[in-house]
C-alpha cells in the first residue's frame, strides 16, 4: 500500500479525493496548509504528494521546491484549474511529475497515480510507515459536497456570507438540486448550529391543519386535537425554521406566517397565552415566487420579509465540473448504505453521465447510482445497469449537454450566430438563464 500525501484547502473535495484514493488501496494524509503539508513532508515520508497549486498560505510550487530540497525522488503531482495550467506546466520544469487539471476524470487521476508510483527511484529512500491518523475533516459534516465549478464556489461564497446573520434567507432552485442541504448548510455555520434545524414541507400540509402544525394546539381546542402539541415555530425556538415549498402556504397561511414573523411571537390554537419566539427563518421554492408575487398569489410584504437575502442553488445542468465528485460521492454512500464495495464508473457510463441532461438534478444522479449500485455485481459500473433514458438520452439533450469547457464555448459560440447575437434567445436555446449566459460570456471572454 502506498501512502500519498494530498494538500487541498477544500475540505469536501479532498475528502472526496481521499475516499476515492482509498478504494483503491492507497493510504492517504490530507493537509489543508502549506505550513502543515511541510510538517508532514517533515515527519513522515511519503510515497507521493499531490497538491493544489492554490493554497491558503502559499502555493504548491513552494511545496514542491521544500519536498524537492528533502527528497527528490518524491514524485509530486499538481492539481489545478483551467487558468492555471501555463504555471503548472512551469512547475514540471522545476522537477513537478505531472499536472492534473480540475474537474478530474477518476481514469486519470489512477493513471497518473500509477505513473507516478513507478517511477524508479534514484535514491534509496527509507519507508518509514506513516501512520493513519483521523484527519481533522472527519469531524465536519460529511453529508455535503461543495463542487468544484464556478456555480457552486458562487454559491458556498453565499453560504458563508449569509451563514453567520441572522437574514431571512430564500432558496431557490430547480427540484433536487440541493435546496434542503443548502438550508442545513447554513444552519450549522450558524451561531444557532447546536439549536434546532426544523425542516417542514409546505407542500405536505393541509392547509386546515397549517395553524396548528406551525403554532401548535392546546388539549380539546378542536375535534381530534387529543393532546396539548407543540408547533413547529416553538419546536425550533433559537435555532432554524426551514420552509421548504413555501409557494404552496394558502393566502390566510401566509397572513399567520406574516404576523408570526413580525410580532416574533405565536399563540397556539386554544391557548390565551403568547410565546415568544426566536427563530432564523430559511425558505425554499421551486418556482418563481416572484411571478406568484405578480399574479397576486402570494403576498408580497411576506415575499420581502423571507428574502432579505436570495441564494439560487444552481441545476446540475449549471455545474456539470461537479458531476464526477458528486458521482463518486453517491457511490460511496450506495456502497455503505447497499454494503457493496463497488470501485468506480466504466468509461462507458461516465460519458452517458456527462451528456444526459439530468432534469431531477442531484436527487436523480444519487438515485440512479443508488440503483445501478444495487444491480451491479462487478467492480464497475456499467452502461447496462442504467435506466434507459440514460443511455438513448433525447437528441436535444444530447446537443444541450456539455462535457467539455471547449465544447461548451463552442455551442455558446453556434447559438449566438444562430439567433444573431440576441443574448436573450441564445439563453433559451442553451437552456440557461441570461445571466448564466453574461457570467459564461465573460468566462470565455466572448464579450
Ligand atoms: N451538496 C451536496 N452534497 C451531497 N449531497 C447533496 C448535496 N446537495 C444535494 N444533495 C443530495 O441531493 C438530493 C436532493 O437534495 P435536496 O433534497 O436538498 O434537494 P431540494 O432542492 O431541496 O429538492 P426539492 O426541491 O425536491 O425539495 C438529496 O439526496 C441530497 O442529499
Amino acid at each position: 500500500m502506498s501512502t500519498i500525501l494530498l494538500v487541498e484547502d477544500d475540505v469536501s473535495f479532498s475528502e472526496m479525493l481521499k475516499r476515492f484514493l482509498e478504494r483503491h488501496h492507497h493510504a492517504v494524509i490530507l493537509s489543508y496548509t502549506l505550513e502543515d503539508a511541510k510538517l508532514k513532508v517533515k515527519e513522515s515520508t511519503f510515497d507521493l504528494v499531490f497538491a493544489d497549486l492554490r493554497l491558503p498560505d502559499g502555493d504548491g510550487i513552494s511545496l514542491l521546491n521544500h519536498i524537492k530540497a528533502k527528497d527528490a525522488s518524491i514524485p509530486v503531482v499538481l492539481m489545478t484549474g483551467y487558468a492555471e495550467v501555463s504555471t503548472a506546466v512551469k512547475a514540471m520544469k522545476e522537477g513537478a511529475f505531472d499536472y492534473i487539471s480540475k474537474p478530474f476524470n477518476p481514469e486519470e487521476v489512477l493513471q497518473v497515480v500509477k505513473n507516478a508510483l513507478q517511477k524508479p527511484s534514484t535514491e534509496d529512500k527509507p519507508t518509514i510507515q506513516t501512520p493513519l491518523v483521523p484527519s481533522e475533516s472527519s469531524k465536519l459534516p460529511t453529508n455535503l459536497v461543495k463542487g468544484i465549478s464556478g456555480a457552486s464556489k458562487v454559491l458556498y461564497d453565499h453560504v458563508n456570507l449569509v451563514a453567520p446573520t441572522d437574514m431571512s434567507v430564500l432558496i431557490s432552485g430547480e427540484s433536487g438540486t440541493g435546496k434542503e442541504v443548502v438550508a442545513k448548510a447554513i444552519h450549522l455555520s450558524s451561531s444557532r448550529k447546536q439549536q434546532p434545524f426544523i425542516a417542514v414541507d409546505c407542500g405536505a400540509i393541509p392547509k386546515e391543519i397549517a395553524a396548528s402544525e406551525f403554532f401548535g394546539h392546546k388539549k380539546g381546542s378542536f375535534t381530534g386535537a387529543i393532546n396539548d402539541k407543540k408547533g413547529h415555530f416553538e419546536a425550533a425556538n433559537h435555532g432554524t425554521l426551514f420552509l421548504d415549498e413555501v409557494g404552496n402556504l394558502t393566502y390566510e397561511n401566509q397572513i399567520q406566517l406574516l404576523r408570526a414573523l413580525q410580532e416574533r411571537r405565536i399563540k397556539p390554537i386554544g391557548s390565551n397565552e403568547e410565546i415568544e419566539v426566536d427563530i432564523r427563518l430559511l425558505t425554499a421554492t421551486n418556482e418563481d415566487l416572484l411571478n406568484a408575487v405578480e399574479q397576486g398569489d402570494f403576498r408580497e410584504d411576506l415575499y420581502h420579509r423571507l428574502n432579505e437575502f436570495s441564494i439560487k442553488v444552481p441545476s446540475l445542468q449549471e455545474r456539470r465540473d461537479d458531476l464526477i465528485l458528486y458521482a463518486e460521492f453517491f457511490l460511496d454512500n450506495a456502497n455503505q448504505q447497499l454494503n457493496k464495495s463497488i470501485i468506480g464508473f466504466s468509461p462507458e457510463v461516465l460519458k452517458i453521465f456527462q451528456t444526459y441532461s439530468w432534469p431531477g438534478n442531484l436527487r436523480e444522479l444519487s438515485n440512479v447510482i443508488k440503483r445501478a449500485t444495487l444491480l451491479t455485481n462487478g467492480e464497475l459500473i456499467q452502461k447496462e445497469v442504467l435506466p434507459q433514458e440514460l443511455s438513448a438520452p433525447s437528441k436535444e439533450a444530447m446537443t444541450r449537454s456539455f462535457s467539455t469547457k471547449d465544447n461548451e464555448k463552442e455551442l455558446i459560440v453556434k447559438a449566438l450566430q444562430e439567433v444573431n447575437n440576441n443574448k436573450t434567445k441564445a439563453a433559451q436555446l442553451l437552456n440557461f438563464s441570461r445571466k448564466t449566459l453574461y457570467n459564461k460570456l465573460k468566462e470565455y471572454n466572448l464579450d
